[in-house]
């Protein structure tokens, strides 16, 4: 299934709870929640308290993206403030077996994401144990990036692997994603787009819904 996933790092922080409420009501799927320890990537974004609060806003997918250095360590308190889906990077974990082995056991949905600089192969270890796998399209830490074009041709290899492995895991893309470039990374294989600044801009909910109506076709 196809489904948006609309990063809230691009909302205005001065209104997440009424925005996160309208992106719910425009028909978003999953509400991606990034977040940043300022070590993994320079920035720092949010943390629970911030998941707690919107926590009871909505029922739509939490589908936290943990840009965090050794994730394991705080498993437990993301699954209490509310993800459904705890992604972790492959470049950030002591022991990326036993992270999502960690995050499966909680009973949510496990992903891994790769940095552009990683290539597909050193997660294909690990790929029989997620249920998703995040593809990073702009080096992460920042919203508002352009689409790094190599990225797509990932996809495609990430795409062809897990399908001559016989898996149906999700591919996600993340970073960069617009309604111009949408069509080529689902043509790919992505069936999970997440977008910031595509979404928070003007109209919001029509952003959403644009988005929706082209990834349905
Ligand atoms: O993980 C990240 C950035 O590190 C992303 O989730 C961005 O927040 C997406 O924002 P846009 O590139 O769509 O503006
Ligand atoms: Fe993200």
């Amino acid at each position: 299934m196809n489904c948006l996933s609309p990063s809230i790092l691009a909302s205005d922080f001065s209104k997440l709870g009424s925005q996160v409420e309208l992106l719910d009501r425009a028909g978003a799927q999953y509400v991606h929640i990034d977040i940043m320890d300022g070590m993994f990537v320079p920035s720092i974004s949010m943390g629970f308290p911030v998941m707690k609060s919107i926590r009871p806003l909505t029922d739509r997918i939490f589908d936290v993206h943990l840009m965090i250095q050794e994730p394991e360590r705080y498993i437990n308190e993301f699954v209490d403030a509310g993800a459904d889906l705890l992604t972790v990077h492959a470049e950030a974990c002591t022991n990326l077996e036993r992270t999502i082995q960690k995050i499966k056991e909680k009973g949510i949905i496990a992903g891994v994401a790769i940095k552009p600089s990683t290539p597909v192969e050193q997660i294909a270890g690990v790929l029989k144990e997620v249920d998703m796998v995040l593809v990073m399209m702009v080096n992460p830490g920042f919203g508002g990036q352009k689409l790094i074009p190599g990225t797509i041709d990932k996809v495609w290899e990430l795409k062809q692997m897990i399908n001559e492995m016989g898996l149906e895991t999700d591919i996600e893309v993340d970073g960069g994603v617009t309604l111009d470039n949408v069509g080529k990374v689902m043509d790919a294989g992505a069936n999970i787009v997440v977008a910031g600044s595509a979404i928070f801009h003007g109209d919001v909910e029509d952003n959403v819904r644009q988005f929706l109506s082209y990834m349905s076709e």
